[in-house]
């Protein structure tokens, strides 16, 4: 999907909602723990609930993985299933040296090799150039790069002052000779909100990937206000709050009234700040 595209589709919905497909076994309602893939079926049923309101899915790999290879069938099957419209994006955390890279990149960019083709990958900054460039030789797809996490641990490294600015800013500036606007994006946590008008006289016309409303207590007024730029520039990811809302027989339609309460938070904030 390319960036106009993306806009077109935020425009049209008046979402940059991202929906994260946090999947925990443990945690989703047990009349599915019969079907024959429970994960699967969650996902699904969170899918066909909450696909009007957002424009993007966001599966976590870790809780696939975790669950080994019936995981990776489960993420596989739910991957096939989200509506091309959206804008789907593994959020792996990758990044090695450029060998290594380019298997990851195999991993979430090319069905022929892994059965995945996700439209971007989550790519940690820390190895340099090397280990990011192999994921941008796939045309068409992008790199999320992390800048400034929604944790706390965010301040231990990310923001180290080098030479005039923090680390992350570093890594807003020196990785703009690797992609564009049209390729790249940013990790922002909606816990950094004053950050964002920082941020923004940085990389004015990126889109950023905003984690850490809902469970995490970011403030998506203030995300909006100082992160918004004229193309929305916004994917806002909720997770727990959204698929956890309910737990019971009805949990799809607790999912999709938490996203649509979003939505028009969303669609109000496109109308002050997208300009
Ligand atoms: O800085 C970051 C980067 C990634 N995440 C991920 O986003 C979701 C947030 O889930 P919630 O349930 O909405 O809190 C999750 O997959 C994190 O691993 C992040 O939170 N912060």
């Amino acid at each position: 999907m390319t960036y106009q595209e993306l806009f077109t589709q935020i425009s049209a919905k008046k979402t940059y909602l991202c929906v994260g497909l946090d999947t925990d076994i443990r945690k989703i309602p047990s009349h599915l723990l019969q079907e024959a893939d429970p994960v699967f079926e969650f996902n699904k049923q969170i899918i066909d609930a909450t696909a009007d309101y957002c424009v993007s899915y966001k599966p976590n790999i870790a809780f696939y993985e975790a669950m080994g290879a019936k995981g990776w069938e489960s993420l596989q099957k739910t991957l096939e299933y989200i509506p091309a419209t959206h804008f789907t994006i593994a959020d792996a955390k990758r990044g090695d040296i450029g060998n290594t890279s380019g298997l990851y990149a195999r991993t979430f960019f090319d069905p022929t090799s892994s059965g995945l083709d996700f439209d971007s990958v989550t790519v940690a900054p820390y190895m340099g150039s090397d280990s990011v460039i192999p994921f941008l030789e796939y045309e068409n797809k992008w790199v999320i790069l992390l800048a400034l996490t929604s944790n706390i641990g965010s301040s231990d490294f990310q923001r180290l002052q080098v030479e005039d600015s923090s680390l992350y800013e570093q890594v807003l500036k020196i990785s703009q000779q690797w992609a564009g606007a049209d390729r790249m994006m940013y990790v922002v946590g909606a816990t950094q909100a004053p950050e964002f008008e920082k941020i923004r006289t940085i990389v004015p016309d990126h889109f950023l990937l905003v984690p850490g409303v809902g469970a995490q207590g970011g403030d998506l007024e203030e995300v909006s206000r100082f992160g918004m730029n004229s193309h929305c520039g916004l994917l806002v990811n909720a997770s727990r709050s959204i698929i956890y809302a309910g737990n019971g027989i009805d949990f799809s339609q607790k999912a999709r009234q938490e996203a649509f309460k979003i939505q028009q938070e969303m669609a109000t904030y496109l109308d002050l700040y997208c300009k």
